[in-house]
C-alpha cells in the first residue's frame, strides 16, 4: 500500500472515526492511480453507526420541518459549491465520463433542493367518520433509523435520492455505500456533515456488504432497509430485513429493458435513443435498454445507422477531453461483460459492431461499444442482465410480437418504444408491464421529482423518488377525535 495516498475515515455520531484496516479505491481509467484509502467496518463500525442514529431519532423527527428543510438547502449548496471536485472524483472512481460525471451531481444537489421544498407541503388527510361524531385524521410520521445501501454505478445520485427523503421527513440514517466507488458518497457525507446536521442523524460507514449490509438488515434497531444493487443480493436483504424485526423494504434491481422500433420510427430519435440506452453510462445503467427490438421493415437501415453512430464513440480516459465512452468500472465487471459476449456468440448471434477490449495509453478496463444482431428472445444474452455496454437486436414482423417480447423477461424496469403512431405508442404506455416507460426517447436518465421504479423482478415495496417516496420514508396513523359535547 502507498503511505501517500489520503485515508478517509467513516462519519459516525457526528466524528470521523478512524478505520481498524482500509480499502484501495483505484481509477478504471488507469488502475496505477491510486484514489485513497477507504476505512473497512464491520459489525462494530455498523452497531456504533446504528445506536447513534437511534439515539439521534427522537430529536430530529421533533425538529420543525423549516430547520430540516434548511439542512437540506444548505446540502443542496454544498453539493453545487463543490461540483467540479465531485464530479473529477466520480470519473475517477467510477469511470464515467466528465459530462456524465458532472449530469449525476447536479442531479444529486437538486435532488436536496427538491426535498427541502417537498418537506414543506402540506401533509395528511382529514375525513368524516362513519358512525361517531368524529374527526378522522391521517398523519404522516418519520419511520426511524433507515439503513441504506447503495451500489457503485451512480455513487451520489442514488445515495442522495435516498437519504434526502429519509432526512427530510424525520428519519435517521445509517449509510453504506459500495465499496467500489467510496468516494463520491464519502465527499457527500462531508457536505452534510459541514451542513449543521445534528450529530448521529446521518452516519456514513464503509465495508463489505456482507458484513455491514447485512448487520444493517439484521439489527433490531434499524426500521426499514432501501437497497439498490443486484437481484440477488436484494432478495437477501429482503428475506434478512422482514425476518429480523418485519422492516420496511424497498429494492431497485436489475433490469434486461427493451427499445421497441417500429415501421414507422423516425430512425434518427431511434438511434438517439439507442446510443444513449444502451451505451450512456458505459451501459452501466439498470435503466439500460440492452434489448433493441426492431420491426423488419427498418431493420437493417436501423442496424447501418446505430453501427455508423458506435463507430464515432471514442472510449477512453473518462476524465480525458473527447471520450464519450468512459471504462467499466472493475475486472471483475469487465470479466462478466466479456463473458456474456462470448455466451451471444456461442449462442449464435452475429456481432455488428465491437466485442473487444481497447487499449488505451494506460491500463484500464476499456470495452468496445458491442451489438449482436440476428438474437432470440429466450438466449441468456436476452434474458440475464450484463450491465455493460453490449446490447443486442431482435427481429419482429408486427407490433404484436415486439410487445409480447418486450415483457418476455424476468424483469419489468423500464421500455420504450419509437414510433409515430399515437395509437401504438398509447396502446405500449397501458400495456407493457414496466415501471418506467418512454414514448420516442429512450427510458434511461429518468427525471428526480416523479416515481421511480419497476415491476416483476426488477423492485419490491414502493416507488422511490418524488413524492412517491414519502410513502417509504413515512409511515401512516389514523387518529380518530370525539370532541365531546360543547
Ligand atoms: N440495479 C442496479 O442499479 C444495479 C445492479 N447491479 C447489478 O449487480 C451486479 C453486481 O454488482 P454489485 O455492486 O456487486 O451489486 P451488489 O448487489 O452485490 O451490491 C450492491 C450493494 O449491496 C451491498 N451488499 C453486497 N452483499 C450484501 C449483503 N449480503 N447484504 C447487504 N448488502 C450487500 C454491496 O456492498 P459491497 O459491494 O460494497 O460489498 C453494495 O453496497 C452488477 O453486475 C449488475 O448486474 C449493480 C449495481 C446497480
Ligand atoms: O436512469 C436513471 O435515471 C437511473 C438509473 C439507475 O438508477 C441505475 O442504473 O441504478
Amino acid at each position: 500500500m502507498t503511505s501517500a495516498a489520503p485515508r478517509y475515515d467513516h462519519f459516525i455520531d457526528g466524528s470521523l472515526v478512524a478505520g481498524t484496516a482500509y480499502t484501495e479505491n483505484r481509477n478504471p481509467s488507469d488502475t496505477g492511480d491510486l484514489i485513497g484509502l477507504y476505512a473497512k467496518g464491520g459489525v462494530a463500525e455498523a452497531d456504533a453507526a446504528i445506536e447513534a442514529a437511534a439515539r439521534a431519532f427522537p430529536g430530529w423527527a421533533a425538529t420543525p420541518i423549516a430547520e430540516r428543510s434548511a439542512v437540506l438547502q444548505r446540502i443542496s449548496a454544498g453539493i453545487t459549491a463543490r461540483e467540479g471536485e465531485l464530479a473529477d472524483m466520480l470519473a475517477r472512481e467510477e469511470g464515467k465520463t466528465l459530462a456524465e460525471s458532472i449530469g449525476e451531481v447536479r442531479r444529486a444537489a437538486a435532488t436536496f433542493a427538491y426535498y427541502a421544498g417537498e418537506v414543506l407541503s402540506a401533509r395528511g388527510s382529514v375525513y368524516a367518520s362513519l358512525a361517531t361524531p368524529a374527526t378522522i385524521e391521517t398523519v404522516h410520521r418519520p419511520v426511524g433509523v433507515v439503513g441504506i445501501i447503495t451500489p457503485w454505478n451512480f455513487p451520489i445520485a442514488i445515495p442522495a435520492w435516498k437519504s434526502a427523503p429519509a432526512l427530510a421527513y424525520g428519519n435517521t440514517v445509517v449509510l453504506k455505500p459500495a465499496e467500489l466507488t467510496p468516494g463520491t458518497s464519502w465527499l457527500m457525507a462531508e457536505i452534510i456533515h459541514a451542513s449543521g446536521c445534528p450529530d448521529g442523524v446521518f452516519n456514513f460507514v464503509m465495508g463489505a456488504g456482507r458484513e455491514i449490509g447485512v448487520r444493517l438488515c439484521e439489527s433490531p434497531d434499524v426500521q426499514a432497509i432501501t437497497f439498490t444493487g443486484s437481484s440477488a443480493v436484494g432478495r437477501t436483504v429482503a428475506a434478512a430485513a422482514v425476518a429480523h424485526g418485519m422492516k420496511k423494504v424497498q429494492l431497485e434491481l436489475g433490469g434486461k429493458n427493451p427499445l421497441i422500433v417500429m415501421d414507422d420510427a423516425d430512425l434518427e430519435i431511434a438511434v438517439d435513443a439507442a446510443m444513449d440506452g444502451a451505451f450512456g453510462s458505459t451501459g452501466q445503467r439498470c435503466t439500460a435498454s440492452s434489448r433493441l427490438i426492431v420491426h423488419d421493415a427498418v431493420h437493417d437501415r436501423f442496424i447501418e445507422a446505430l453501427v455508423q453512430r458506435m463507430r464515432g464513440l471514442t472510449v477512453g480516459d473518462a476524465r480525458a477531453a473527447g471520450t464519450t465512452m468512459g471504462p467499466v468500472v472493475s475486472e471483475s465487471q469487465l470479466e462478466q461483460d466479456l463473458k456474456y459476449i462470448e455466451i451471444a456468440r456461442s449462442e449464435g448471434g452475429q456481432l455488428a459492431f465491437g466485442g473487444e477490449r481497447v487499449e488505451a495509453e494506460t491500463p484500464g478496463y476499456y470495452l468496445q461499444p458491442t451489438l449482436f444482431t440476428h438474437t432470440e428472445n429466450d438466449w441468456r444474452i436476452n434474458q440475464e442482465e450484463v450491465f455493460g455496454p453490449v446490447a443486442t437486436v431482435i427481429r419482429v414482423h408486427d407490433y404484436a410480437e415486439a410487445l409480447r417480447l418486450a415483457d418476455a423477461v424476468e424483469y419489468g424496469l423500464s421500455a420504450s418504444i419509437i414510433t409515430s403512431s399515437l395509437a401504438r405508442a398509447r396502446d405500449f404506455s397501458a400495456r407493457c408491464r414496466a415501471g418506467i416507460l418512454a414514448v420516442n426517447r429512450s427510458a434511461a436518465g429518468t427525471d428526480l421529482h416523479v416515481p421511480f421504479g419497476g415491476n416483476k423482478a426488477s423492485s419490491y415495496g414502493s416507488r422511490e423518488q418524488g413524492t412517491a417516496a414519502r410513502e417509504f420514508f413515512t409511515t401512516t396513523s389514523t387518529v380518530y377525535t370525539y370532541a365531546g359535547e360543547v
